[in-house]
């Protein structure tokens, strides 16, 4: 990673390649078998099926990510990403309430300056706050964001199902549920209980792009969908998802190439003037000139000394 985000620094994975292309099983380190093998199912889905599936728009609007960075620096970010809309990483341990209220104002105080009304800014606390700190911090950041008529909405404020419930009730702006829909056994909780007005779907943690399209549709509230650190791979997974969705209200958090120091491939998916491209999202699917003679051989080493096979043999004993 070029910057540390949500605590990661490190991003390692396998990729699969079979018939219908390529596949990625990038699971965050901490995750068990049981979440992990998720991840290879959406890898194997890739590899096996391809995903030539039926599309209804050619380019997907992203949003700029902005991890825990001086305001200056997320300010620039913003403004050269050509994104109109910015996500900014809040609650970070790393980071006061004062310093997110800072990152907030300036991102947003860049992107009304470049894109007028068509600027927005949400933010993602990953479920850092209790109640009563969500509804303190929503409401002073949401001021921040005056620039841009507050905030878009407030990605997964607290941890459970209940509490999200319960800021929703307490504050205007809109609650997206991210957590609570791809590591829950229940996705659906979130809509019994109220809990949220739209919900980020990520391809790999949810099992694939069938999985997660499937999950979109039975949903019955829109979905934005969002990355999980990807490679080029992994993000044109989520490009093929976020075409196929009939209803694609806001835009994706797919632009997370940049956050990564290196890639797989040697034109990585990259959007321009705040989009992404389909086209260059399937022909990366469809890709060969990634090999396995391509992969240097002190990454496998270190894939090998770092426990990653046995890894990948606990998600294949998940997945039977
Ligand atoms: O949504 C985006 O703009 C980018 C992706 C992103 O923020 C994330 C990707 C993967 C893990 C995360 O902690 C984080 C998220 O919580 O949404
Ligand atoms: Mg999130």
């Amino acid at each position: 990673m070029v910057t540390r985000f949500r605590g990661v620094t490190r991003r390692r994975g396998i990729l699969l390649h079979g018939q219908g292309g390529w596949g990625e099983c990038a699971p965050f380190e901490e995750y068990g078998p049981d979440e992990a093998c998720l991840w290879l199912r959406s890898a194997a889905d890739a590899a096996t099926s391809g995903l030539n599936i039926p599309a209804v728009r050619a380019e997907i609007p992203v949003n700029v990510t902005i991890p825990v960075i001086d305001p200056e620096a997320a300010a620039s970010r913003a403004s050269s990403s050509r994104c109109r809309t910015a996500k900014v990483k809040v609650a970070d341990q790393n980071s006061s309430l004062e310093s997110d209220e800072a990152r907030v104002r300036s991102v947003a105080d860049a992107l009304a300056a470049e894109h007028g009304d068509a600027a927005r800014v949400r933010i993602d606390a990953n479920g850092a706050w209790d109640r009563d700190q969500a509804v303190a911090a929503i409401t002073r950041l949401n001021q921040a964001a005056g620039a841009v008529g507050g905030l878009e909405y407030a990605e997964q404020p607290c941890q459970s199902v209940d509490d999200l419930a319960w800021v929703r009730r307490q504050v205007d702006v809109p609650i997206a549920a991210d957590e609570s829909i791809r590591r829950s056994d229940d996705p659906f909780r979130v809509v019994q209980a109220e809990a949220a007005d739209l919900a980020v779907i990520k391809v790999a943690p949810l099992g694939g792009v069938r999985m997660a399209l499937e999950l979109a549709q039975r949903l019955e509230i829109p979905v934005v969908v969002s990355s999980a650190l990807d490679t080029s791979i992994g993000l044109s997974a989520g490009v093929v998802l976020a075409a196929s969705l009939p209803d694609l209200p806001y835009a994706c958090g797919l632009d997370t190439g940049t956050l990564l120091g290196a890639d797989v491939v040697d034109e990585p998916l990259r959007s321009s003037q705040g989009v992404l491209a389909l086209d260059s999202a399937r022909a990366i699917l469809q890709s060969d000139a990634l090999r396995e003679s391509d992969v240097d051989s002190e990454a496998r080493k270190e894939l090998r000394d770092s426990g990653w096979i046995e890894r990948v043999e606990s998600m294949i004993e998940n997945l039977a």
